[in-house]
């Protein structure tokens, strides 16, 4: 449990440097804790310098992968796992290749599946197969979407097919060349799916997510802002810098609950 308060917790800290350092600190906790973990795992650039520490935790023996097995969020629908932009890339380039994790074990929404729909239900079950996730990490869109759920996306919705918004395709951009095919189109779970998640851990940096964490947090719980959903969640962290923390009206107050929190955390470890 993040807090005993059983609310979201927020926990706001200089910059993505103290961001990636505390979210990896989950990551690696949780595999000391149970080295047969389920890990949600997320794309963008926001978790590059957490998988950094979980390859360096790796490699100094602190923490072990050998037992874990992995969700990715989601893919790109229409590029195969060998493609560079592929998720299924990324992740194997930004995290799988410098592990002792068995890739079998490794599990990313297929691209290049004949029949999405079916691929969708079976992503399903092989995370409940699995024994459900552990532990998710999330990215947030700058227009609040969480996996590739997008303002409007059913609350309660599972892995499915999803059309992504101009936005995101504007904001995914820079990882495809001028003249490269970019996909419209995804296979995410769903935010059900998310929310089934034993625990959630969310990082957010940079003043561009600002307008979108404040809605998660200060919002109402709305389809608008999918990320707003986390607020139904038992045991959310948003790991936040300064500027993706900017918009929040009561910035003193969640840093007030995070000291009070801590002291009792403290507290009840003695
Ligand atoms: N599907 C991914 C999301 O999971 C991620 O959270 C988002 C933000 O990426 P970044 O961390 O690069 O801002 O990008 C993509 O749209």
């Amino acid at each position: 449990m993040s807090g005993e308060w059983q609310i979201m917790q927020i926990v706001i800290l200089k910059d993505s440097v103290e961001v990636a350092a505390y979210g990896a600190n989950i990551f690696i906790k949780q595999l000391q804790k149970k080295a047969d973990s389920v890990l949600g795992l997320a794309t963008g650039s926001t978790p590059v310098s957490l998988y950094q520490q979980l390859i360096a935790a790796n490699k100094a023996g602190e923490v072990s992968f050998a037992k874990v097995t992995s969700f990715n969020l989601d893919e790109y629908l229409g590029l195969e796992g060998a493609h560079p932009q592929s998720y299924r890339y990324f992740m194997n380039q930004q995290l799988f290749d410098h592990l002792d994790i068995d890739t079998a074990n490794t599990f990313v929404p297929p691209g290049d599946a004949d029949d999405p729909i079916e691929a969708c239900e079976r992503y399903e079950m092989q995370i409940a197969a699995a024994g459900g996730i552990d532990i998710q990490l999330l990215g947030i869109g700058r227009n609040g979407h969480i996996g590739f759920n997008e303002p409007s996306s059913g609350l309660m919705s599972r892995t499915r097919v999803k059309t992504l918004t101009k936005a995101t395709i504007e904001d995914n951009a820079r990882f495809f060349a001028t003249d490269e095919y970019q996909p419209h189109l995804s296979i995410t779970m769903g935010i059900g799916t998310i929310l089934d998640a034993k625990k959630v851990v969310l990082l957010a940096t940079g003043e561009a997510k600002a307008e979108a964490i404040r809605a998660t947090v200060e919002g109402a719980l709305s389809a608008s802002c999918p990320a707003s959903a986390l607020q139904l969640h038992r045991d959310a962290v948003l790991v936040l810098d300064e500027a993706a923390a900017s918009q929040l009206s009561d910035c003193e107050f969640y840093k007030h609950i995070e000291t009070e929190n801590q002291k009792l955390q403290a507290k009840l470890a003695r």
